[in-house]
C-alpha cells in the first residue's frame, strides 16, 4: 500500500461463512486509495466470500470492516451499496431480459435525484467501453460474455463507489474480451479508482495490481508484489494455484 495515503479499505479479524460454519478465518487485508490488490486462490478458498462479506451479502460476519472512514461491519448492503463500495459479481448477474442503460441505471438508483452525476456516471462509462454506447437500447442476452462483463464493470461504476470489488471478471472469456477487461481496469486506475481484484489467473493479477494477497482454505497466507513474483515468487503461488 502507498504509505503516505491512509486506506480506503481495511479489513481486520475478519471471520465470515454461511450457515454454522465459518469459511473465511481472521482476515485482514487492506488496499490504499488507487491502489489495486489481488484477491488469488484455489477454488473454495474464500475470495468470493470476502467480497461478500464487505457488501454485507453475507449475514454471518465478525471482525472489522471499514471503508473510509465509515464502519460498515454492521452496516446492511443497501447502505454499503450506496457510494461505499460496488461489486461487479462473479457470473456477472444482469437482467437479461432489460436493456443495456437500464442495467447500467441499476447501479445509480440512490442517485436518481441528480440527473447530472448520473449523466456524467453514463458518460464515463461509455468512454471506457465505447461499444457500450452503440447497445445502450440493446437487450443484454443479446451480448456477447465479453460485453456483459463490460455492463456489470459499467454497473459497478455507476456506484460511484470508493471501492470496487471485481470477482473474476476475466473468467470464461475469450484471449481478446480478457485483454479489454484488463485495459479498462488499468483505466480505471488512471482515473485513481481504488480496486479489490479477485482472480484466478496470475497473469491478470500481476499486470492490473500493485499487491497480491493469496489465500488457501479461508485465510490469507502470503502477500506479495508482481516484482516478487516475476523475480521467483511464482513456485511459491504455484504452490497454492496448482
Ligand atoms: N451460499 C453458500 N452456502 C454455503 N456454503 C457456501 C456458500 N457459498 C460458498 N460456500 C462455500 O464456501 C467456501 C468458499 O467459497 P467461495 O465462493 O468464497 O470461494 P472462492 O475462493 O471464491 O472460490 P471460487 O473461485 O470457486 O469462486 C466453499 O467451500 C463454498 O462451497
Amino acid at each position: 500500500m502507498n504509505e503516505q495515503s491512509s486506506p480506503v479499505l481495511e479489513i481486520s479479524s475478519l471471520s465470515a461463512g454461511y450457515g454454522r460454519f465459518d469459511v473465511v478465518r481472521d482476515i485482514g487485508l487492506s488496499v490504499g486509495k488507487g491502489e489495486a490488490v489481488a484477491l488469488l486462490g484455489p477454488n473454495g478458498a474464500g475470495k468470493t466470500t470476502v467480497l461478500r462479506a464487505i457488501m454485507g451479502l453475507v449475514k454471518q460476519r465478525r471482525g472489522l470492516i471499514r471503508i473510509g472512514d465509515t464502519d460498515v461491519s454492521d452496516l446492511p448492503t443497501h447502505r454499503i451499496a450506496r457510494g461505499l463500495a460496488a461489486i461487479a459479481p462473479e457470473g456477472r448477474r444482469l437482467f437479461l431480459d432489460q436493456s443495456v442503460e437500464d442495467n447500467l441505471l441499476l447501479g445509480a438508483l440512490h442517485l436518481r435525484h441528480d440527473r447530472t452525476r448520473v449523466e456524467r456516471l453514463l458518460t464515463s462509462v461509455y468512454d471506457l467501453f465505447p461499444v457500450l454506447r452503440n447497445y445502450r437500447h440493446r437487450l443484454s442476452s443479446f451480448l456477447s460474455g465479453g460485453e456483459q462483463q463490460m455492463v456489470a464493470i459499467g454497473r459497478m461504476l455507476m456506484s460511484d463507489p470508493e471501492i470496487m470489488l471485481l470477482d473474476e471478471p476475466s473468467v470464461a472469456l475469450s484471449p481478446v474480451a480478457v485483454d479489454i477487461v484488463v485495459k479498462a481496469m488499468l483505466e480505471l486506475r488512471k482515473r485513481g479508482a481504488s480496486l479489490l481484484l479477485v482472480e484466478q489467473r496470475i497473469d491478470v493479477a500481476t499486470r492490473v495490481c500493485d499487491r497480491l494477497y493469496v489465500m488457501a482454505h479461508g485465510e490469507i497466507v502470503e502477500e506479495m508484489t508482481p516484482e516478487i513474483v516475476r523475480s521467483g515468487g511464482m513456485s511459491i503461488l504455484n504452490k497454492y494455484l496448482g
